[in-house]
């Protein structure tokens, strides 16, 4: 079975490396002319999808923002997961779910399992309650060729507070356990399915990726000040693996075609 890691590589090598943020925020909604509720919420995150489909590699919804117009809202999250994989592209749902392995198992279930309405190619998790917490996960991706990105340093001012804590061998910081732990967790496997959300806004990451062997993914970019430009000076040899992610800096161009266009283009042309 094709791994995620190898769909994204064929992904990516036909399409550059760009991941788009679907985050249909109420003021985004009304400054694209919608109405706040689950018909905007629908008109808006596919439109995105109708117009970068084809050209982007991979799409995140970012969940909250569907689930914060009830079922109706969930409704549409599995209108737009269709929509990407129908445009070839490769689907990062955006849930950052962590919980007791049981409850994990349950959440594999929701998103990484063939069949399911919610299924994505890939999940944001957390890893607070113990990196071994989300085992069923990474099984479950394991089974079905899908991806699990692994929360370990990230782009928001306050994460330093946790992850920058040192961890439980008292030498290494909480973020540098998560990342030592995936890599062996993909040497062991050999599969690549467990990747990093790294944060593209710190001059100084404050771990080492550099025995890393995943997709790290990198949010931040653009309203939160982190610059694709800079991706080679923070990550290092790292830089290969990181996917830079883009949501509100793409989309508040739309709903023009040729707007959005313009906004990925220039995303796309910056040397990485
Ligand atoms: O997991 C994420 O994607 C994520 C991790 C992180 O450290 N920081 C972060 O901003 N995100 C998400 O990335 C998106 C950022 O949106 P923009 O700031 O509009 O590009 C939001 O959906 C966040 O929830």
């Amino acid at each position: 079975m094709t791994t995620y890691w190898q769909r994204l590589a064929d992904r990516t090598n036909q399409r550059g490396t760009l991941c788009v943020g679907i985050d249909p925020h109420p003021g985004l909604l009304k400054a694209w002319g919608l109405d706040v509720n689950a018909a905007g919420l629908e008109t808006f995150a596919r439109r995105v999808v109708e117009v970068l489909g084809e050209r982007v590699a991979v799409f995140k919804p970012q969940s909250a923002f569907f689930e914060a117009h009830g079922s109706a809202g969930v409704a549409v999250l599995e209108r737009v997961l269709a929509d990407i994989a129908g445009a070839g592209a490769l689907s990062l749902l955006d849930v950052k779910r962590g919980d007791i392995g049981s409850t994990m198992a349950a959440y594999a279930d929701a998103y990484l399992a063939d069949g399911s309405p919610l299924a994505a190619d890939a999940i944001t998790v957390s890893p607070y309650l113990g990196f071994g917490s989300l085992q069923p996960a990474f099984d479950r991706a394991h089974a079905t060729g899908r991806g699990v990105y692994v929360l370990a340093r990230t782009s928001n001012p306050e994460g330093h507070e946790v992850q920058l804590a040192l961890g439980e061998d008292r030498e290494g910081s909480v973020a540098q356990e998560i990342i030592d732990a995936a890599a062996r967790a993909n040497r062991e496997s050999g599969r690549h399915a467990i990747g990093l959300v790294v944060g593209g806004t710190h001059d100084d990451l404050g771990c080492d990726l550099s025995e890393f062997n995943a997709s790290i993914l990198v949010p931040g970019i653009g309203f939160q000040g982190g610059r694709i430009d800079d991706l080679p000076e923070i990550f290092g040899s790292a830089v290969e693996l990181t996917l830079p992610s883009v949501s509100r800096d793409v989309i508040a161009a739309g709903p023009a075609a040729a707007a959005l266009h313009e906004r990925v283009d220039r995303l796309l042309v910056a040397p990485l």
